[in-house]
């Protein structure tokens, strides 16, 4: 990303310098009197696209979004030298909210086609001679392309990584059933272990007997639980494992279409015997010792890591925008915890974070999520709760905490308080704002004496 940006800049400054200073006036002029039309039209066409108004609502589009792209026509039109990494932050802020929100890359591609159609006519109507609007339509349409370039740069770059974490989150979630997961495989891997068996034992054509690469649980190792597991070394052994248990069975076949001779057909069936539990060993291993917090979960507190945050919230938006149901954040923070361990140790710090986690645990519905948010910090997405709700949920998180009290190493019982940031979804897409909004809420109630919980309100800034 480094380079190429430093690429684009230097192609942009390119642009503006090689362009004279009486076109740049003109593009100036096409910005001021145009953007506030364009903008216009341009969202006047986007809301008839059905995927537009998953991300999109009327009103966000009439109190933000319409002004913001005035803004940026006329910015990025009027672009001098001076401008570009400003620019360039701007556009590559835009592609990071793009790639949060989860915005269609043909959606912005249909935009920008909008614009730049409507932008033709407005260029050939302005007064001027024919070459000198030629050349301002040359400069406008490649200061577009090069703002919207470096838009859909870091979008891509932004979409590959949080589509990682929702593969991450899915292979997360799979893990919370990985119990069940693990004896379905295990079993799998002994089926076809029985069915070599009594193809052996039959004395049957070996030929019917299926490659373990070929069967259920072969097939399943391959596309699925390397995959879960990867960048584990046991992964490989399974692999080289089935690889060479494939081998053994080609060549046996190879040698022998049929076991008449008693100890080939003894041999055989212990490398198979052999391969098959070192394989279940292997496996058993790994779902037992990929335990939850490496994949998904915080190490101390065993809620679930912020880096799902995006994956969560973006399932949930839609969910919200879709059915009108409520969702609500609580940021929560331990009042005064550098006291606590600066007083009493670090250990004594961490043993109240277990405990208050254990109490946001129980408080809160199989339905919602808890997150460890940062050091003392908390961050809980409450799904179909009014607004009284999430405060009483919040006032019952904070008069809980209080009552759990910690030994400290000289065997006093310590307490703590909390205080909660609150705030219900609004219907922007992006997640960021709600967190936000209770980040204010949280900053207030700080700010009001701690040990409390407060509900965001806009007319009541921090
Ligand atoms: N024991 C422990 N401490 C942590 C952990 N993570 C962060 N901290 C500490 O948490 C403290 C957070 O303190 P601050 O956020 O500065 O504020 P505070 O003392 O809680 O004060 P207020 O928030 O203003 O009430 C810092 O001292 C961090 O070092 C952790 O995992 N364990």
């Amino acid at each position: 990303m480094q380079s190429y940006v430093a690429r684009v800049k230097e192609e942009w400054l390119g642009l503006i310098r090689e362009t004279e200073p009486h076109i740049h006036e003109m593009a100036r002029g096409l910005g001021e009197d145009n953007a506030r039309n364009l903008s216009e039209i341009f969202y006047t066409n986007i809301l008839t696209d059905p995927q537009a108004v998953d991300f999109l609502t009327n009103e966000q589009v009439e109190t933000h979004l319409k002004k913001s792209l005035v803004m940026w026509l006329k910015r990025v039109l009027s672009c001098s030298e001076n401008d570009v990494d400003e620019l360039i932050a701007i556009q590559q802020h835009v592609g990071e909210i793009h790639a949060r929100i989860g915005i269609p890359i043909q959606l912005v591609d249909m935009g920008a086609r909008i614009l730049k159609r409507n932008l033709i006519p407005l260029i050939i109507e302005r007064s001027g001679s024919d070459s000198d609007k030629i050349k301002l339509l040359s400069f406008s349409l490649s200061s577009i392309d090069l703002a919207l370039e470096i838009m859909a740069r870091t979008f891509t770059f932004g979409e590959s990584s949080s589509m990682k974490e929702d593969e991450n989150y899915r292979i997360f979630s799979l893990l919370e059933n990985a119990e069940e997961e693990k004896e379905r495989q295990l079993g799998s891997l002994l089926s076809w272990e029985m069915d070599v068996m009594y193809n052996v034992m039959l004395e049957a054509d070996l030929d019917s007997i299926q490659l373990i690469s070929r069967a259920d649980f072969g097939l399943w190792f391959n596309h699925k639980g390397r995959h879960y597991f990867s960048g584990i070394a046991e992964v490989g052994y399974i692999a080289k494992l089935i690889q060479e248990t494939d081998q053994i069975l080609l060549k046996t076949r190879e040698a022998s279409r049929t076991f008449r001779q008693k100890n080939l057909r003894n041999d055989f069936m212990l490398q198979i015997k052999n391969n098959t539990t070192q394989i279940a060993a292997l496996l058993r291993g790994l779902f037992d010792d990929v335990s939850k917090h490496e994949v998904g979960m915080d190490v101390l507190t065993k809620l679930l890591n912020r880096r799902f945050l995006a994956a969560i919230f973006k399932r949930e938006i839609t969910h919200a925008n879709r059915s009108g149901t409520n969702l609500s954040v609580l940021l929560i923070d331990v009042d005064k915890f550098k006291e606590i361990n600066d007083g009493h140790g670090h250990a004594t710090g961490d043993d109240i974070l277990r405990k208050i986690s254990q109490v946001f645990y129980d408080n809160v519905r199989s339905s919602d999520y808890v997150f460890r948010y940062g050091g003392d910090e908390f961050l809980i997405v409450l799904t179909e709760a009014t607004p009284a709700e999430t405060m009483h949920i919040a006032e019952r998180i904070r008069a809980k905490a209080t009552k759990q009290a910690v030994t400290t190493p000289d065997g006093k019982q310590l307490t703590t308080t909390l205080s909660i940031g609150a705030a219900m979804f609004q219907g922007h897409p992006d997640y960021e704002r709600l967190v936000q909004a209770a980040d204010e809420a949280l900053y207030i109630a700080k700010r009001n004496g701690r040990n409390r919980a407060e509900m965001y309100n806009p007319n009541n800034k921090a």
